[in-house]
C-alpha cells in the first residue's frame, strides 16, 4: 500500500491498547508518524522527551487524566501550542467544555468515526500551523512598529480611523482616544484632512502606496507672546510630516507618520548653503538665476516687464591690491548692505519680495532684479540711486574707501526673452558702461553688442599687427620758433588693418592699452624712431630730437628704463637725442613709483617732456618736482587763437610759468600764420601743427631736413 509522506509526530495517550492500535493505524495512512502512551504519566514523560507536533488525549486514563495532562502541558509550554486534541467519552456537553478549558484545541467523541480521524488530525496541524505562523508574523510586525518611531494608524476609505497607535517620537501630536473612531476632518485642519482623504481614496483605487507631506503648528504652552507696534511676530513653531499610506483590504488602509521636522531643517540649511553667498548672506548666482527664471514665467504670463540691473565696482581691484583681501571682503559686506538698504521693496516699485531681487554673483558682480516695471525710467533711477549709495565713503576700520559703480542694465521682455540673455545683455550694458568713464549707468541696446564684437575683432587683429608689419610711423616735425629750423620730429603711430584700412591710434591705443599689448607695441615704436632718428643725423649739422608718446601702460612697466636703453644702444642715439612724451596724467597716478622712474630714465640722459599740458592737473608745482624739462601746450588752448582771449591768457601764462621753472614750452596744433605769430610774441620756444608740416612718412621729413640743410649752406 502506498503510503503518504511522513508529515507529523502525534503523541497519542490512551489506556485502551486496541484504541491505540486502530488511532495509530489511521494516523499512517494520512502519513503520521506516532508515538504511544498508556497513561498520563507516560504522556507526559513522551512529550517532554519528543516535542511531538499533535496530542491525541483520551480524557479517561487511570492516575493522570486526559484534562490534567492538558492543563499540566499547557502549564509548561511557551506561547508557540502544540495542538491537543481530546478525546471524550460521549458528547456530553460537560466534557467538551472541560477539554476546552484545559486548554485542548480540539475534541473527538467516542464512538470515533475511524476513516475521517487522521484527516481530523491533518486538519488541525494544518490549522495549528497556520496559527503558529500567523502569530510569528504578529509579533514581528509588532516588533517591527515598536522600532519605528512612527505614529500608526488604520483608517477605512471613508476617512475614519479605525486604530491608532502613538509613536514614540515627543512630537506626536495626537493622543489615541483623540482618534479611535473619529473622522479626520475632527482631528487634523480641512486642508490636510481633505488630501489626506484623497490620498486615502486613491491608495485604495489604485493599490499603490501614497504618501503625503504636510506641516502642523504647535500651539506653545502659555499665552502667547506680546508683539509690539511695529515689530513682526515670529512665525508660529510648526512640525513637518510625513504619511505613508498602504492599502491593507479593499475598504482599509494603514498609515504610518513621522515627524520630519529634523530633515526639513537640514534641507532648509543645504539650501541655505547652496543659494546663498557666504560672504555677504545675500542670495548668489544659482538663486539668483532661479529667481530671474521664475520672474520670467511670472512676467509672460501677467504680461508684465522687468529689469536686470549688472553691478560691478569700479576701482575693486585696487582695494584688494593695496589694502588687501580682509579690506575687500569687508568692502563687499558694506557694499551689499548698502545695497539691500537702497533696494528695500518700497524703493524698488516692486512686490515684497525683495530679499531674492538682490544677488551677489562672485567677485564685484552683484545684480538687482525690480519686477513689475513700468517705466525705463523707474530702473534708471534705480540704478541712480545704487551709484549714488556707492559713492558715500565706506569707513571700514581706519580705512575710509571711496569706490564708484557702473551699472548695466537689461529689460525684459524688449532685450530679450530667455534668463541668460538678459543677464548677458544687462553685463554688456556694465562693460559699456565702465567704458564710459566709470561711475555710470546704461541701458542695454543691440548696437552694443556689434560694438563689442567689433572691438574684440580690432584686438584680434591688433594681436597680429605687429608680426604682420601692418604698423608703421609718421613723423611730424617740431620747429624751433627763434631760428625756424626743424630741431625734432614726433613719433606718430598708425595701423593699416588689412581690411578696415587706415585706424587711428586715437582708436587702437586704447585698445592696446586694455588688451595688454602697449608694451610691445611701444617699443617697437621706440625701437623704430630710434632707429630712424639715428638716420637723419647729419655730422656738423643741428641734432634732429626724436620724440615718442609713452602711455600710462608703458610707463607702469618695470622693464621700461631697460627697454629704452637697449633702444638706444641698438640704434646708436644719443640719448639726449630721445624725447619722451608723458601726459601728466600718468605721472600724477603713483607719484612714489613716478618719482622713481623718472630718476632712472633721466640718469639715462634722456630728454623728458609732458604733453598735452593744460588738459589735465595743470600743477606746475608738482611737475617742478618731477624736473622735466618741457611743456607741450594742448591743441585745444592753440585752436582758438588769436581770437579766443581766454585760451591766449592761458597760454601766455602757461609759457610764462614754464618759463619761470626753467622748462622749454612747445606749442601743439598750430594750424595758422597767426598763432605762430603769436606764439612767436609769447615767446613760445618750438611750435608743432599742421600749418608746419603733417605726420609725414620718413623720405618727407628726410627731404625737408635736406632742404633746410642745403639753404643754410647758401
Ligand atoms: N602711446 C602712444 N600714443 C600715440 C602714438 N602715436 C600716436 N599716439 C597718440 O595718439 C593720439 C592721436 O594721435 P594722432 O592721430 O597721430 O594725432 C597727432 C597729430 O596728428 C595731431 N596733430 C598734429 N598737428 C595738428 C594740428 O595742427 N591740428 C590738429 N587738429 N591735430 C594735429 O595731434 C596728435 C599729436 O598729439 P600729441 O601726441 O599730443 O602731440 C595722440 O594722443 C597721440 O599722442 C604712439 O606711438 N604711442
Amino acid at each position: 500500500m502506498a503510503t503518504s509522506p511522513k508529515r507529523g509526530l502525534v503523541l497519542v495517550a490512551d489506556d485502551d491498547p486496541t484504541m491505540r492500535l486502530l488511532m495509530l493505524e489511521m494516523l499512517a495512512q494520512v502519513g503520521l508518524d506516532a508515538i504511544e502512551a498508556e497513561d498520563g504519566l507516560q504522556a507526559m514523560a513522551c512529550y517532554h522527551s519528543v516535542a511531538p507536533d499533535l496530542v491525541l488525549l483520551d480524557v479517561d486514563m487511570p492516575g493522570m487524566d486526559g484534562f490534567a495532562v492538558c492543563r499540566e502541558i499547557r502549564r509548561l509550554e511557551s506561547p508557540a501550542a502544540v495542538p491537543i486534541i481530546m478525546v471524550t467519552g460521549g458528547d456530553e456537553l460537560e466534557s467538551v467544555t472541560r477539554a476546552y478549558e484545559a486548554g485542548a484545541t480540539d475534541f473527538i467523541s467516542k464512538p470515533i468515526n475511524w476513516p475521517i480521524l487522521g484527516h481530523r488530525v491533518l486538519y488541525v496541524l494544518r490549522a495549528s500551523d497556520a496559527i503558529s505562523r500567523l502569530r510569528i508574523a504578529d509579533a514581528q510586525h509588532r516588533a517591527v512598529l515598536a522600532a519605528i518611531p512612527d505614529t500608526f494608524f488604520r483608517m477605512n476609505k471613508d476617512g475614519y480611523y479605525l486604530d491608532y497607535e502613538q509613536g514614540h517620537e515627543a512630537s506626536n501630536v495626537f493622543a489615541s482616544e483623540m482618534c479611535v473612531g473619529r473622522h479626520l476632518s475632527q482631528v487634523l485642519p480641512p486642508d490636510i484632512a481633505g488630501h489626506m482623504l484623497t490620498q486615502v481614496r486613491d491608495v485604495l483605487a489604485t493599490q499603490h502606496i501614497g504618501s503625503l507631506d504636510y506641516e502642523l503648528p504647535l500651539p506653545l504652552p502659555g499665552p502667547a507672546p506680546r508683539v509690539r507696534q511695529g515689530e513682526h511676530s515670529a512665525p508660529p513653531p510648526v512640525r513637518h510630516f510625513e504619511a505613508r499610506l498602504v492599502a491593507t483590504g479593499p475598504n482599509e488602509v494603514l498609515g504610518l507618520v513621522r515627524d520630519i521636522s529634523e530633515r526639513k531643517r537640514s534641507e532648509e540649511q543645504i539650501r541655505r548653503l547652496a543659494y546663498c553667498d557666504s560672504l555677504t548672506g545675500i542670495p548668489n548666482r544659482q538663486a539668483f538665476l532661479e529667481t530671474l527664471e521664475a520672474e520670467l514665467a511670472r512676467s509672460r504670463k501677467a504680461n508684465k516687464k522687468f529689469a536686470v540691473l549688472f553691478m560691478d565696482l569700479d576701482a575693486f581691484k585696487r582695494v584688494n591690491d593695496t589694502l588687501g583681501h580682509d579690506v575687500g571682503d569687508q568692502l563687499l559686506q558694506a557694499v551689499s548692505e548698502r545695497l539691500r538698504d537702497t533696494t528695500r521693496p518700497g524703493d524698488l516699485v516692486s512686490r515684497a519680495e525683495s530679499a531674492a531681487n538682490l544677488a551677489r554673483l562672485g567677485g564685484d558682480e552683484f545684480t538687482i532684479l525690480i519686477p513689475d516695471l513700468e517705466r525705463v525710467e523707474d530702473a534708471l533711477n534705480v540704478a541712480h540711486r545704487v551709484k549714488e549709495a556707492m559713492r558715500r565713503p565706506f569707513v571700514l576700520g581706519t580705512h575710509e574707501i571711496f569706490v564708484t559703480a557702473s551699472i548695466g542694465i537689461s529689460l525684459y521682455p524688449e532685450d530679450g526673452e530667455d534668463c541668460n540673455s538678459l543677464l548677458k545683455f544687462a553685463d554688456t550694458a556694465m562693460y559699456h558702461a565702465k567704458n564710459c568713464g566709470k561711475n555710470n549707468a546704461k541701458l542695454y541696446s543691440s548696437s552694443l553688442t556689434m560694438q563689442i564684437m567689433s572691438h574684440v575683432q580690432l584686438e584680434v587683429g591688433l594681436r597680429k599687427a605687429l608680426r604682420n608689419d601692418e604698423l608703421y610711423l609718421l613723423y611730424q616735425p617740431q620747429i624751433d620758433v627763434a631760428s625756424g629750423q626743424i630741431t625734432g620730429v614726433e613719433a606718430l603711430v598708425r595701423w593699416r588693418h588689412p581690411e578696415r584700412g587706415l585706424i587711428s591710434p586715437t582708436e587702437f591705443i586704447p585698445l592696446a592699452e586694455e588688451a595688454g599689448l602697449i608694451v610691445p607695441i611701444g617699443e617697437w615704436v621706440l625701437r623704430t624712431a630710434c632707429q630712424q632718428a639715428v638716420a637723419w643725423q647729419t655730422p656738423g649739422k643741428a641734432p634732429v630730437r626724436m620724440a615718442v608718446n609713452l602711455s600710462a601702460k608703458q610707463f607702469k612697466d618695470e622693464n621700461l628704463t631697460q627697454i629704452v636703453l637697449s633702444a638706444l644702444h641698438d640704434s646708436g642715439l644719443p640719448p639726449e637725442l630721445l624725447e619722451l612724451e608723458l601726459t601728466e596724467g600718468t605721472l600724477m597716478d603713483d607719484a612714489r613709483a613716478t618719482m622713481v622712474t623718472l630718476e632712472q630714465l633721466r640718469s639715462i640722459g634722456v630728454y623728458l617732456s609732458i604733453d598735452d599740458f593744460g588738459t589735465g592737473y595743470s600743477s606746475m608745482n608738482y611737475l617742478k618736482r618731477f624736473e622735466v624739462r618741457a611743456l607741450k601746450i594742448d591743441k585745444s588752448f592753440i585752436n582758438g587763437l588769436p581770437a579766443d582771449s581766454e585760451n591766449a591768457a592761458i597760454t601766455r601764462a602757461i609759457i610764462a610759468m614754464a618759463h619761470g621753472l626753467k622748462m622749454a614750452v612747445v606749442a601743439e596744433g598750430v594750424e595758422t600764420v597767426a598763432q605762430l605769430l603769436l606764439l612767436e610774441q609769447y615767446g613760445c620756444d618750438m611750435v608743432q601743427g599742421y600749418h608746419l608740416g603733417h605726420p609725414s612718412p620718413p623720405d618727407t621729413i628726410h627731404r625737408m631736413l635736406a632742404d633746410q640743410a642745403a639753404l643754410a649752406m647758401t
